[in-house]
């Protein structure tokens, strides 16, 4: 569609929703993690989208072990092939068990392929998912269709908009 509005395919995400979606994804992986009481051994934060929801959930779950990887795919709204340029702590992963990736959000589900194959034992948890990459995904909060892009309050700014009816003059 060439008409639509620039507004309609876009799902601008506030600070405020980011953190209510966020302790909604904490809620749900409470107690479900394999070590005593379903606790987690670790947080991993895939850089950086996903440091934000990363610290919400191991506030939620008191989870003092934070770990990052750092994947790096998308230049703008440009794919290309995923790497990784900064791993975790390799003590501290092991096969991935009990440890939960936290991302913001899974796309074409191209950088968590890669990160579970690193880590196959892993429980993959983003707070928004498309369906393309739902596979990758095991808890996710909101999905959203595969042609809408998500912008984040930290790739945004507050402006002046035009009201969607201009005036005469
Ligand atoms: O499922 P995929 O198609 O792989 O896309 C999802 C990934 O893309 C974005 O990160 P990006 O690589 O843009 O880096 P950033 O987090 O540093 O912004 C997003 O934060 C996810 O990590
Ligand atoms: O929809 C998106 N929004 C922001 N970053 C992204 N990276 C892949 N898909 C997206
Ligand atoms: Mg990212």
């Amino acid at each position: 569609m060439t008409d639509r509005l620039p507004h309609e395919k876009g799902f601008h995400v506030s600070w405020d929703q980011i953190h209510r979606d966020s302790r909604a994804l904490a809620w749900r992986l409470d107690g479900k993690g394999p070590e005593e009481g379903g606790q987690w051994r670790a947080v991993v934060g895939i850089t950086r989208g996903g440091l934000v929801p990363a610290a919400v959930v191991a506030r939620e779950l008191d989870i003092r072990v934070i770990d990052t990887i750092s994947v790096k795919s998308y230049s703008h709204q440009k794919q290309g092939e995923a790497h990784v340029i900064k791993a975790p702590q390799a003590g501290l992963m092991g096969d991935g068990e009990g440890i939960l990736i936290v991302d913001d959000l899974v796309d074409s589900g191209k950088t968590l392929e890669l990160v579970r194959k690193l880590y196959p034992k892993a429980h993959f948890a983003t707070v928004y998912a498309k369906p393309s990459g739902k596979p990758q995904v095991d808890t996710w909060i909101t999905e959203v269709s595969q042609d809408t892009w998500i912008f984040f309050p930290w790739d945004m700014a507050l402006q002046y908009v035009q009201p969607y009816r201009g005036t005469d003059e």
